[in-house]
């Protein structure tokens, strides 16, 4: 049964101060979800990976007074029981298995409850190979690939990725709650 559309005060605005972020985002949503960038400067938060989305979509939607989605990503060593950490604090461990973690939260404003989506691929921390124009890609090698983040296509980055799994939820999201943005809203 399709719900009754979802009139949005303006487009979602997507906050982040990292260009390749952005890149990414760009080339896996393309036109499916509509939306603008901004860099904002909010608080780094300590808690719960999902806790700290949902907050940061909160303070984000505030100052936005408006729809947005936020990102947060981190590289998760399970030697580390899952915590982010440095690379090199992995050379004493055995264990090089990780995993990469996107969390998406959008607030369709101020005064809503924020919505998370979640994307992980697990894999495993290698010497660097390919190019560094991008955080730790060039030391994590996806599980099942011979290449690093780094080294693959970026289509094929994108269509195995943490944030590819994450925004395949988003646009499950945005298809199926039908959300419009009203007349006048920037697009
Ligand atoms: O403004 P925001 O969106 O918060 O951008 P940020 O650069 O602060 O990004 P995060 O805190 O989410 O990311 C933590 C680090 O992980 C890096 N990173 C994020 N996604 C990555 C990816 O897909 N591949 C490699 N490094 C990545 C990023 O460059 C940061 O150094
Ligand atoms: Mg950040």
């Amino acid at each position: 049964m399709s719900s009754a559309a979802r009139v949005l005060p303006k487009a979602v605005t997507f906050v982040t101060g990292n260009a390749k972020k952005l890149e990414e985002v760009r080339a896996i949503l393309g036109s499916s979800v509509p939306f603008q960038s901004l860099k904002l400067d909010l608080p780094e938060l300590q808690g719960e990976p999902e806790d700290i989305s949902k907050e940061k979509a909160r303070m984000a939607a505030s100052q936005v007074n408006g729809p947005v989605l936020v990102e947060d990503t981190c590289l998760c060593f399970n030697a580390l029981k899952g915590l982010p950490g440095l690379n090199n604090l992995l050379k004493a461990y055995e264990d090089k298995s990780a995993f990469a973690m996107c969390i998406f939260s959008l607030a369709l404003g101020p005064e809503e409850e924020p919505i998370t989506f979640v994307g992980k691929t697990a894999g495993k921390i290698v010497p660097a190979r390919g190019p560094n124009d991008f955080g730790w890609d060039p030391v994590f090698q996806p599980d099942g690939f011979g290449q690093t983040y780094a080294e693959m296509p970026k289509s094929v980055k994108n269509e195995i990725s943490h944030r590819g799994k994450a925004l395949a939820l988003v646009k499950e999201h945005f298809a199926s709650a039908n959300y419009t943005v009203q007349s006048g809203g920037s697009a």
